[in-house]
């Protein structure tokens, strides 16, 4: 069956740290901005709240900062602060939409998304949702096992999914018995079933698929989803869904959504932790026209795009 309702176990997910410019990497000692993300900043809150890394007042740094980068909408928090302010601004969507169109289409990714999303399994959130009118979709699985460590899927189960109410068969699962072109295929056939039983609706925009909420995670190479610098699959037009077998990101084969259906969402959060991404993060808000735009560059959904990040990923877009 390509959507089977979910259960079990607990996942750890691998990365590796990939060079993420094709030339001219950043210099590891770059700790200032470009005058051009400067000037977009020196007009920010953000700057003026004296955000650093360290900090030398801790008490100033532990809530929430936040900066406007023309139409990019960026928070920086604690890791605390993060948790608890996804978990508001997913709730508040949720409430919103559900209200609207009497059900919700939500989105995951893998990684450490997951753990940001425990304050939303807790109150005052997790009685605010109306959970039964939850669909929870997958912007990337890896094509194992649902009950393999390396599964998506039971990471969410653990963490999130076996917490929360929503009915097992608005839960929509790969088919892990297919080999990864198959698995895609089916996935999406399965989408254009719920797109013709309402369940999904179409961008008038773009024709594809229109999920109302899609939480992204990001590697320190700058990819989303399983779509990696460089790869041929970031230029995929036509297909809703699609599959990879060499993902520089173990494990090998996976399936992922493709920009378009990504860009055709009507809210993205990126959620963004560890200076080990901080340089992919400066890359991606600077929009530095020099080198090769990476996968989160490609990033530019017709509705809400929102950062989320720690202040390990935003340490090199500050100076004191
Ligand atoms: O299946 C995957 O590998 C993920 O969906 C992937 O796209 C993930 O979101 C990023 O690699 C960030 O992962 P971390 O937050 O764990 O670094």
């Amino acid at each position: 069956m390509a959507f089977s309702a979910a259960f079990s176990l607990s996942c750890t997910p691998q990365s590796r740290m990939l060079s993420i410019q094709k030339s001219q990497p950043l210099a590891p000692t770059t700790s200032f901005v470009s005058t051009q993300v400067r000037q977009k900043f020196l007009c920010s809150p953000l700057r003026h709240e004296g955000f650093s890394p360290i900090g030398k007042n801790p008490k100033r740094f532990a809530g929430q900062v936040k900066a406007s980068m023309d139409n990019k909408n960026v928070e920086v928090l604690s890791k605390e602060h993060l948790a608890v302010s996804l978990a508001k601004y997913v709730a508040d969507r949720s409430n919103k939409i559900t209200k609207e169109k009497g059900s919700f289409t939500v989105v995951l990714s893998g990684g450490s998304l997951i753990k940001y999303l425990r304050k939303l399994v807790e109150p005052p959130y997790v009685g605010s949702i109306e959970w039964s009118k939850w669909h929870v979709f997958w912007v990337d699985e890896r094509v194992v096992p649902k009950d393999h460590l390396d599964s998506n899927y039971k990471l969410a189960h653990d963490g999130f999914l076996s917490k929360v109410p929503i009915p097992r068969g608005n839960i929509y699962t790969i088919d892990d018995a297919l080999p990864a072109e198959g698995a895609a295929d089916v996935y999406e056939t399965a989408l254009r079933r719920l797109v013709k039983s309402n369940v999904i609706t179409l961008s008038s925009a773009s024709g594809f698929p229109k999920f109302d909420l899609t939480l992204l995670g990001m590697g320190p190479d700058g990819h989303v989803a399983s779509l990696f610098p460089g790869h041929p699959l970031l230029k995929e037009n036509q297909k809703w869904v699609t599959f990879i077998k060499d993902s520089p990101k173990p494990p090998p084969q996976r399936i992922t959504f493709t920009l378009p259906v990504i860009n055709s969402t009507r809210n993205v959060a990126i959620v963004v932790t560890g200076a080990g991404k901080a340089d992919a993060v400066y890359t991606a808000l600077e929009e530095d026209e020099r080198y090769d735009k990476l996968p989160i560059q490609l990033v530019s959904p017709e509705g809400e795009l929102k950062w989320f990040l720690d202040k390990g990923a935003a340490s090199k877009l500050y100076k004191q």
